[in-house]
Parts: C-alpha cells; sequence; structure tokens
C-alpha cells in the first residue's frame, strides 16, 4: 500500500494530478443527469475540479492509518491514566449517497507501557474518515487500529456527526446528531473505568 504524504495531499489539492478523460465524462454525464448542460462557461472546467476534490476526499484510501502509531514512546514517568483528545474535528462521506459526513471525535486510551504523539490519533481518525465510510464502520476501526498497534489497556472511541444526506436530501431533518462509541479492553469490562472516560469526554 502506498502511503500518501503531505506533499501529495498539496499537488491534490493544487490541481496537479492528472484527470483521466472517463472520470471527466462521468462527472459530465452526472452533470447532464442533474439538468444542466457541461458545455456551458462556468462548468467547462468543472470535471476536473470535482474529480481531484474527490481525490482529496479520499486521501485514506492511499494511507495506512496504522503507520502513523509506528513511533511509540516508553518514557512517560510512571504515566498510567487515561489519555484523551478529544473535540477532534473531521470530514467524512457516506458511503451511500457520497454526502458529508461533518462531527467531532473523542479517542482515549489507557496506557500499557507504551504511548503515541497525542497528533497521531487525530491522523488515525482522518485516514480512516478520508474514504466512504459509515459513522459506525468509522469508530470501530479507529478504536481497533489503537488496540492492535498500541496495545493499550483499553481504548474508547466517541463520534458525533451529522450527515448531509439526513439534512440536505431525502429525510431532509437538520440538527440532528448520531452519536456512536466503540469501548475495548478496560472501558469495556470495567463500568467504572466506562464512566470515567465517558464523564472525561463530557459525556
Ligand atoms: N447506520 C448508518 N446509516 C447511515 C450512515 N450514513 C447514512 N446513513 C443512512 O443510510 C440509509 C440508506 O438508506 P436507503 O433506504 O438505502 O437509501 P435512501 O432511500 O436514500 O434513504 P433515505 O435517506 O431515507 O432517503 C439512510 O437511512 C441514511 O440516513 C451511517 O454512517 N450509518
Ligand atoms: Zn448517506
Amino acid at each position: 500500500m502506498s502511503v500518501v504524504g503531505p506533499d501529495e495531499d498539496d499537488d491534490v489539492a493544487r490541481g496537479k494530478v492528472p484527470v483521466p478523460q472517463d472520470v471527466q465524462e462521468a462527472i459530465r454525464t452526472l452533470i447532464r443527469w442533474a439538468g444542466d448542460d457541461p458545455a456551458r462557461e462556468g462548468l467547462l472546467d468543472t470535471p476536473k475540479r470535482v474529480a481531484r476534490a474527490w481525490k482529496e476526499y479520499c486521501l485514506g484510501y492511499g494511507e495506512d492509518p496504522a503507520s502513523h502509531l509506528e513511533r511509540q514512546f516508553e518514557e512517560v514517568g510512571g504515566y498510567d491514566e487515561i489519555v484523551l483528545l478529544k473535540d477532534i474535528p473531521f470530514q467524512s462521506h457516506c458511503e451511500h449517497h457520497m454526502a458529508p459526513i461533518i462531527g467531532k471525535a473523542a479517542i482515549a486510551y489507557l496506557p500499557r507501557d507504551k504511548v503515541v504523539g497525542i497528533s497521531k490519533l487525530a491522523r488515525v481518525l482522518h485516514g480512516f474518515a478520508r474514504r466512504l465510510q459509515i459513522q459506525e464502520r468509522l469508530t470501530a476501526e479507529v478504536a481497533k487500529c489503537i488496540w492492535d498497534n498500541l496495545r493499550p489497556h483499553g481504548v474508547a472511541v466517541v463520534i458525533e456527526a451529522s450527515h448531509a444526506c439526513m439534512t440536505a436530501r431525502g429525510v431532509r431533518t437538520p440538527g440532528v446528531g448520531m452519536v456512536t462509541s466503540r469501548m475495548i479492553g478496560t472501558f469495556l469490562d470495567d463500568e467504572r473505568s466506562r464512566k470515567e472516560v465517558l464523564s472525561l469526554m463530557g459525556y
């Protein structure tokens, strides 16, 4: 699996990635299907822009999120309490409608003997979020990745998000938030630990 770094990220954002003709044609077909004329001036470059935007939304496919957890620190001065990163904003797209999912995540773990740089928890989240997702799987994948690679005593992930496929179309119900959680290890087995982590997360 190739690993996408910041350079490739920038290349996609700056429009340097070539867009194959069949991809452009697919987007022209979608514009026609939506009721507009892909040949009108304002829409001429839209197929390329849309294709590059989708490459950027889906950068996670070129990334192994576990690679962010490779550098681990053992000198933690005996710290063995919960480590929590909360209110991490993220964007994803639902696999049913390819519509935006916008929300925030709280990711916690109870270290066994090692910790990771705190930004890496957000990197793992974005690595899985930048794909076509459902919120349940995103939550489970983030938790499993930390559990498998850091081997902590426990992992807790709570995600709260709003789905554009519910607000902008379909049932058209704005203002609703979906909450999902995944607890592993101590946070699953021990009620007191679970309550403590949920309280630190603000739930
Ligand atoms: N469980 C879950 N459902 C999701 C997620 N994102 C979108 N959905 C739902 O996926 C469902 C797809 O339902 P379908 O009946 O196949 O599609 P649809 O006819 O477009 O459904 P409506 O959205 O009700 O119009 C919808 O109820 C969406 O609200 C998610 O992350 N998790
Ligand atoms: Zn959807």
